[in-house]
């Protein structure tokens, strides 16, 4: 029989303390719907009457299956529980589960609340009695619990048991400013469950500052807690929460946790992982970080010729354990890191059957590294690699030709008499014996200049003749510029990310001295890319 873990989310909570992170009430639902699928056991929803946001998501509470919860601090002290106004609110929300975050470290207990220790023990009982008294679940975050315990263990450890005492269904543990390494979470952790705190009573919420929030959270488990709080892509205050993107498919995926432990997240919902985490990316707009363990989108590309050789043999030679259990896909990618087994397991995914023995594998080899010396960069820009691959295989139509392109950028005063830009951008393009030129500006529906290579982008994509229905879902959606060392001058490559309503995401390089060039060479990947896929190779000119 395996023991219970339980998963505490606290995204849009200690996630919304993140550095340039405001949710929205709608986009907090979206999140909380998410985690309910997923499986968590707990949501915090945020802290009723705090702020605006908070307030309206509590008035309007969603219904999970996960129990909801809502964050506050213990009652000030000169005023009882049942007239502290803060608590008030929090208890106004009526959610099954009630978190507040108390003083567990004397010299903040002084320093920062200015009342005696005694005071501070008794906000703390009184609080979680009166949550305990309307019927919550009540949860006690010991704030700077590990420093407090350093300082003064005995007051620390009266801290939990007031909690406890009072009827807290969980004390959790809470490295508030990260500091504590893994071996020492362990110790203190050892040390609370033998002055007489259940294991099954105590959480972990720790904060990455020294990049250790997932193993401290993971040493904690190790030495006896059974609830771990952490946030989605390791949101958080400063340098983020203990990352649940991460911890998840570790506890469900490796020994000891897997063997030992039950979560209430299922295999099925283990496999939506990468798509859980995408979708906070895409409600923050935010680049999803490619490094992310199992989630991101080089968590299994295999760059090196060697690994990729291996990896065609046996993907358990390099990888440690089959991408798709957490919903991620295997990538191997072009570079000038690559051999024949990279290069063949690309076009392969490509679609493109090449007999091994085909000379020109080599020669593409040699273009793909001589391209690399110039600053290109195909780890990063897989389409554009396949249009190299294509071009010296034949494979690659020629569905327009550029005849010229130009891009002016004016500085003008507008009816307001502010100085704005405006970028205008002429291309002009031959289809079989048909040339057409399209005209666009960089100005978008709400009146802000995008620039000269959004008026680029959009001026090719007006108007491609019998071309045009296929590219309309296009959209560009990340731009990424870096000058870079091209032979020996320096040069400026321009990697596109571009996206279609099939859900296709693809990415494309373009280098050159001048940036306008740049863009439009990567540009005009993106839509060769989107147009072999969709027109095919049918139509090679
Ligand atoms: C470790 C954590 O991450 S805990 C979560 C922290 N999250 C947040 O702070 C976000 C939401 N906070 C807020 O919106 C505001 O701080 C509010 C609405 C809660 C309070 O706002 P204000 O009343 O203006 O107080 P302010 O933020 O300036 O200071 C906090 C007060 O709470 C007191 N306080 C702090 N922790 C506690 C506690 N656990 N129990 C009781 N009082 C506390 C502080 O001593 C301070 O009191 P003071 O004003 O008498 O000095
Ligand atoms: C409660 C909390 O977020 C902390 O102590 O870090």
């Amino acid at each position: 029989m395996k023991e219970r873990l339980y998963l505490f989310d606290t995204t849009l909570r200690d996630g919304q303390q993140t550095q340039g992170v405001q949710f929205s009430t709608a986009e907090k639902r979206q999140i909380a719907a998410a985690l309910d699928v997923l499986g968590v056991d707990y949501i915090e929803g945020g802290w009723p009457g705090a702020n605006p946001t908070d307030s309206e998501f509590f008035a309007d509470v969603p219904r999970t299956r996960a129990a909801m919860t809502a964050f506050g601090m213990t009652k000030r002290v000169g005023r009882s529980a049942e007239n502290d106004d803060v608590l008030a609110a929090v208890l106004d929300a009526g959610t099954g589960a009630v978190c507040l975050v108390g003083k567990t470290h004397e010299f903040h207990v002084r320093t920062a609340l200015g009342c005696s220790l005694e005071e501070n023990v008794e906000a703390i009982r009184a609080s979680v009695a009166h949550c305990v008294a309307k019927g919550r679940e009540a949860l006690f975050d010991a704030e700077h619990f590990f420093d407090g315990y350093r300082a003064n263990p005995s007051y620390a450890l009266d801290c939990l048991k007031a909690a406890l005492g009072a009827g807290a269904r969980w004390v959790v543990l809470c490295d508030t400013n990260g500091g504590t390494l893994p071996a020492e979470v362990g110790r203190v952790v050892a040390g609370v469950i033998a002055a007489g705190v259940p294991g099954e009573r105590l959480g972990i919420h720790c904060h990455d500052d020294t990049g250790n929030a997932v193993a401290n959270s993971l040493a904690a488990v190790d030495a006896g807690c059974r609830q771990i709080q952490g946030t989605l892509n390791g949101l958080g205050e400063r340098c983020g929460n203990a990352n649940l993107t991460t911890i998840i498919p570790t506890l469900l995926l490796k020994e000891p946790y897997a063997g030992r432990f039950e979560t209430g997240v299922t295999r099925e919902a283990l496999a939506g992982m990468v798509r859980v985490s995408r979708t906070l990316d895409d409600i923050l707009n935010r680049v999803p970080l490619r490094s992310a363990p199992y989630v991101g989108a080089s968590a299994f590309a295999h760059k090196a010729g060697l690994h990729a050789s291996a990896i065609l043999k046996d993907p358990s030679t390099y990888e440690h354990v089959d991408p798709a259990v957490v919903g991620n896909e295997r990538v191997i990618p072009m570079s000038n890191q690559a051999g024949q087994s990279n290069l063949r397991a690309r076009l392969a995914a490509a679609g493109i059957e090449v007999d091994p023995k085909d000379a020109r594998l080599g020669r593409i080899l040699e273009v793909v590294k001589e391209r690399e010396d110039q600053g290109y960069a195909y780890d990063g820009a897989q389409a554009s690699f396949e249009l190299v691959a294509r071009g010296e295989l034949g494979l690659l139509p020629e569905f327009f030709e550029v005849k010229r392109y130009r891009v002016t950028v004016e500085r003008r005063k507008n009816k307001y008499n502010q100085m704005v830009s405006l970028s205008e951008a002429v291309v002009v393009v031959k289809i079989g014996e048909t040339k057409m030129l399209s005209v666009s500006e960089s100005m978008d529906e709400t009146g802000t200049d995008r620039g000269p290579v959004n008026a680029l982008a959009k001026a090719l994509g007006k108007d491609l003749g019998p071309y045009q229905a296929v590219i309309d879902d296009m959209k560009l959606v990340d731009f990424k510029v870096r000058i870079t060392q091209g032979g020996t001058e320096a040069v400026t490559r321009v990697i596109i990310d571009s996206e279609d309503s099939q859900g296709r995401r693809w990415s494309t390089v373009g280098v050159s001295a001048n940036i306008v060039d740049a863009s439009f060479e990567a540009l005009l990947d993106a839509i060769n890319w989107k147009l072999i896929r969709d027109v095919g190779q049918a139509v090679a000119g």
